[in-house]
């Protein structure tokens, strides 16, 4: 993991040393705490900062055989790092392995091999570091050169330390709010009456129609542009479409509110009148819309009754997307409503298919409007991005593509952007090394500062 690593070949060291690598992060995905970034949190040992919240990590660790005690449980910090220690050697072939090695490094200093043996050293090193002030995380985020940040904000949030942020000269990082109804989509959840609920106090509306539910929504789209949200995110596990009128979604809505359950086709009709109401909201305001499709969450029912939602749990969904997503998309575009747009899928089954998707409703003027995201969740790691780039490079414009984002909970991951951009430089510098692309530094380092930061600050406007 020297300074050419993942890097095979004298272009991509040119491309990423000299253009790539010192390119700002814009980070317009991500699961980071804006109270944590706000109130500047010091972590107080690397197991807070690495693994009370990492599901990735909490995976790798359950397939080594770790007990739960030591991932999530009762074990103390230290022995949770050593587990966490004795996983690494056995994540070789995994990213895992390589992201924990960049962060010691970067961040760190720290360039031994972690393991058993050499965990206690690197627990006291790493610890008196974070002791330090110049280890708060807002110093972590300056030092890996972040401009902005979007977390994950559910519409009923106040995003208190979001204003708070905006009024806080002393941190020049943007820190904005991401749009993620999926609460408000759901419509045959237990909780779905109570978020309407919710979302009546925070507005001040009453919701007792679907159009007064709607206009509620947009409020809060409002509300969130005025913080400088101009992202929103859905994940939709199961890609549906089915129409409907106001009036037929009406009274589905009714009978949620009523506290019935809807039949399929009836969740269906809501969540895609729905999704047409927010899209059409989103393009009115110049928005990005984020859909991550074919989820298959919260396998382990006992796992998710015990621990909850996002504690490694999850897989890859293998339903057929292509119909409905077009659909979906053809109903925005026919009234004008189609905004900004990033497709990204579980199943890297689905990249030819969204790779050709996304041209289908390129246009108005605006380069890469309609975006295949970059390879996501088990996705992100060298093979998945090198698949998901390949697929948007052989049919659509790999040039337009806006690139990297982190998708965390780690204050440390923002490794992954530099892994992400070698892998980029390499990529091109093998087409130009296989004679498939002349060697127009220009032209290629134009490419590279696009995918790495220029595209996306292009294109989110933030
Ligand atoms: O945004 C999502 O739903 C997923 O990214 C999910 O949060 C997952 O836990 C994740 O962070 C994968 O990187």
């Amino acid at each position: 993991m020297g300074e050419n690593f993942l890097l095979t070949n004298d272009v991509a060291e040119t491309l990423y040393h000299e253009y790539a690598k010192n390119m700002p992060i814009l980070d317009y995905h991500c699961h980071l705490s804006p109270q944590e970034i706000y109130e500047n949190k010091k972590f107080k040992n690397i197991t807070e900062a690495w693994l009370y919240g990492d599901h990735y990590k909490w995976r790798a660790m359950r397939a080594n055989g770790i007990e739960e005690k030591y991932i999530t449980g009762s074990a103390s910090d230290y022995d949770k790092f050593m587990a966490w220690a004795k996983t690494v050697p056995m994540t070789v072939g995994n990213p895992l392995y390589n992201w924990t090695h960049l962060e010691l490094r970067r961040y760190f200093g720290v360039e031994e091999i972690l393991n058993e043996e050499t965990a206690p050293s690197i627990w006291e090193t790493v610890n008196e570091l974070l002791s330090r002030e110049e280890f708060t995380v807002r110093e972590l985020i300056n030092k890996s050169n972040v401009e902005v940040i979007c977390t994950t904000d559910d519409p009923v949030d106040e995003l208190e330390y979001h204003q708070k942020l905006r009024e806080d000269n002393g941190f020049k990082v943007k820190v904005l709010p991401s749009f993620r109804p999926d609460k408000g989509l759901e419509i045959n959840r237990d909780s779905f009456v109570t978020w309407v609920e919710r979302l009546s106090i925070v507005t001040g509306n009453s919701i007792n129609s679907y159009d007064e539910f709607v206009s509620s929504l947009e409020s809060r789209i409002d509300f969130f542009h005025e913080l400088g949200g101009r992202v929103s995110d859905h994940a939709i596990d199961v890609m549906m479409y089915a129409h409907a009128t106001n009036n037929e979604v009406d009274e589905i809505f009714k009978k949620a509110l009523n506290g019935e359950k809807v039949s399929l086709e009836e969740e269906k009709q809501f969540k895609t009148l729905t999704l047409i109401h927010l899209g059409k909201k989103y393009a009115s305001l110049g928005w990005a819309m984020q859909f991550h499709i074919n989820a298959h969450r919260n396998n382990n029912s006992r796992m998710l009754a015990e621990l909850g939602p996002d504690t490694g749990y999850d897989s890859m969904n293998d339903d057929l997307i292509a119909k409905p997503l077009v659909q979906l998309l053809d109903a925005l575009d026919r009234e004008q409503g189609l905004p900004k747009t990033i497709l990204y899928s579980l199943n890297p089954r689905d990249n030819h298919v969204l790779a050709s998707i996304i041209g289908s409703f390129q246009g108005d003027g605006i380069r890469g409007k309609i975006q295949f995201g970059t390879a996501w969740w088990f996705n992100d790691q060298k093979e998945g991005m090198l698949e998901q780039m390949k697929a948007l490079a052989s049919i659509g414009l790999f040039s337009q593509f806006i690139g990297m984002l982190t998708d965390s909970r780690s204050f440390l991951s923002y490794t992954r952007h530099e892994y992400f951009r070698r892998l980029v430089c390499n990529l091109i510098g093998e087409w130009v090394i296989n004679g498939e692309v002349p060697y127009d530094i220009e032209l290629l380092s134009g490419i590279v500062k696009g995918i790495s930061y220029e595209n996306a600050n292009e294109y989110f406007q933030f």
